[in-house]
């Protein structure tokens, strides 16, 4: 990353962080206050030292004795509140960047989701934030205050004595490069640890999901192959950790005590030829060995900076991202449900249409049925009667009104749309049917589960209509799943619905309920049916065939049955596989 680029990103981040100030000016005040208070035991310790007990003067040693427990005092309690504290901001920006992330996925149109896989957005909105916390909120604060105390503790020394100080710093040198060589080692090792971790995870999360699969081809020697190899890599990762943590820490006591061993050699000649006092090099010792945390910890941030602003430009990345859906427009509270497409054109992607000049018109309280091969562009039509997309030219019209003036959320408050795999959330089966109509009651739901025979089933689960999703999940077959989506649907009252029929193989007895729940959801209502079993379309008033993009053919399905076209060849031919 360029090195303004990541200043500006920085800066953007920094700024944001900003807006939590009350949090931020008790963060700073407790850094300060701990920088000062881990100065003040040294100073003090030399004031007794020289002035009480080396002058045999016990009078006022009490209170200098007081003075010393005071400043360690001091010193836990504001190490405490900037702990603390340094961790309640952290949490107040991880919050707000989180939950901006999550918004951010919610409002997005589908675009949105083209160039991105679900591990991608939620390592970004969980592990990505998490680092930034780590190394920009409590990393840069943590090092704020070594930077203070580093400073304080030269100045301190500084005052002591200069030629002492400028003797005992030139062993920083040598834990810097210590904290910079083998810290830094040790803290790759470490970051290795997580991915093996991560890795190890995505393994065995392949292994349950795809475990049919994995039986059916005789893969699960492979599977352990890899496994075992991963394993092993992360066993590795681990011991390397151990080493150079091994080292580390030893070789950081080591350069801290030779700089406490050169402040006695030195210290003591000079205080042997009576140039400082016995307090001051005491005083040193002490200064002495409090280089280490801070240097260690200023160097830590630096190592990690490159890692955290990655982090940051992912996350502002999906923040940037300007494929939000559009909110605005009139609402409309009732629709007729009459639907017409005019000239409509669409493409995904830039230059490849999908949709190609399609007109169609369907009156209110029509069924239509739309068929077509795989590919043709039914359920593109779908989706832009729910406006997931706009047409790319053309118009979509709703009792005559230009889709792009109504705003989506009214519109798809009017619409009851029926996925072809129904996806129950976390709750209760009665959450789930609830969903869709948050302003309807739990009567409301088994009125409408009565109405669509779906009640009996439900009641059948081992706690009704509260066994949760989960179990439910597992206890339910496609179609008892497509009965649930049809009962979301219903509750709504939509004035169009738009069922995705699901070409999966149900059981006769399920079978009929579902195409029964189906019929009395389209009752009185603007229905489209993505008719993928073309024995559904006796059923409809209209048959649309679409084909590459165009409606090749029209009418009722005795009309086309008669007519021996596209219809005709499509029907028979399923037929004729049942
Ligand atoms: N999000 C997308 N991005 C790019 N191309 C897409 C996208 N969704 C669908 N397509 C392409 O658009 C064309 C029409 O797809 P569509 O899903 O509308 O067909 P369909 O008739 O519903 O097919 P099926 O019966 O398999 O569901 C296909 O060539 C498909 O590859």
């Amino acid at each position: 990353m360029a090195a303004n680029s990541s200043l500006a990103l920085l800066k953007r981040f920094i700024g944001e962080a900003l807006s939590h100030k009350r949090t931020l000016a008790i963060v700073v005040a407790s850094i300060v206050g701990s920088a000062l208070a881990t100065l003040a035991p040294p100073y003090i310790l030399r004031i007794a030292i020289d002035r009480y007990i080396l002058a045999n003067n016990y009078s006022g040693f009490l209170a200098v004795a007081l003075l010393y427990l005071a400043s360690l005092v001091a010193q836990w309690f504001f190490a405490t509140l900037q702990t603390f504290y340094i961790e309640v901001f952290g949490q107040k920006v991880l919050r707000d960047l989180r939950a901006r992330l999550h918004e951010k996925v919610l409002l997005s149109n589908l675009d949105f989701f083209k160039d991105k896989s679900t591990g991608d957005l939620v390592s970004r909105i969980v592990n990505d934030t998490g680092i930034v916390n780590d190394v920009l909120v409590s990393g840069l604060l943590g090092s704020l205050g070594s930077l203070l105390s580093l400073i304080g503790i030269i100045i301190a020394m500084l005052l002591l004595d200069v030629k002492l100080t400028l003797v005992t710093l030139t062993s920083v040198p040598l834990m810097v490069i210590v904290a910079y060589y083998f810290g830094g080692k040790m803290r790759r090792a470490y970051r290795e640890t997580r991915q093996k971790i991560a890795r190890i995870s995505s393994v065995v999360e392949e292994s349950v999901a795809g475990v049919e699969t994995i039986r059916a081809f005789g893969r699960e020697s492979d599977v352990e192959r890899e496994f075992s190899k991963v394993s092993r890599e992360t066993i590795k990762a681990y011991l390397r950790v151990a080493v150079y943590m091994g080292l580390f820490w030893p070789l950081m006591n080591i350069t801290s005590l030779l700089s406490v061993i050169v402040v006695i050699a030195y210290g003591g000649y000079l205080a042997y030829q009576g140039a400082v006092s016995v307090g001051v090099v005491v005083a040193f010792i002490q200064y002495a060995q409090r280089f280490r945390g801070p240097i260690n910890e200023v160097i830590g941030l630096y190592d990690s900076l490159q890692s955290a602003l990655a982090a940051l430009e992912r996350i502002y990345e999906v923040l940037d991202d300007e494929n939000v859906e559009d909110y605005s427009g009139r609402e409309v509270e009732r629709l007729k449900g009459e639907i017409k497409f005019e000239d409509v054109w669409f493409e995904y992607e830039n230059g490849v249409p999908v949709l190609k000049g399609v007109n169609l018109h369907i009156p209110p309280a029509t069924k239509v049925a739309v068929v077509g091969k795989t590919g043709a562009g039914k359920t593109t039509m779908a989706n832009l009667i729910m406006r997931f997309y706009d047409p790319t030219s053309g118009k979509l019209r709703y009792d005559g009104i230009d889709g792009r003036e109504i705003s989506r959320k009214s519109l798809r408050k009017r619409i009851g749309y029926v996925p072809q795999e129904t996806y129950l959330f976390p709750g209760t089966i009665m959450e789930n049917i609830l969903m869709a109509n948050p302003e309807a009651s739990e009567e409301d739901v088994i009125r409408v589960c009565k109405q669509l025979s779906v009640h009996e089933f439900i009641e059948r689960l081992p706690q009704g209509y509260n066994t949760s999703a989960g179990e439910a999940g597992k206890l339910l077959s496609v179609g008892e799943r497509q009965l649930i989506s049809l009962a979301r649907a219903l509750l709504k009252d939509p004035d169009i619905v738009i069922l995705d029929e699901a070409l999966s193989s149900v059981d006769p007895k399920t079978e009929r309920l579902v195409q029964d729940a189906m019929l009395r959801l389209m009752e009185g209502r603007t229905s489209i049916i993505i008719a993928h079993r073309l024995g559904i379309t006796r059923f409809a008033d209209k048959v649309v065939v679409v084909d590459d993009g165009r409606i090749v053919e029209e009418g009722s399905p005795e009309e086309l049955l008669a007519k021996k076209g596209y219809f005709y060849r499509l029907y028979t031919s399923q037929m004729g596989e049942a």
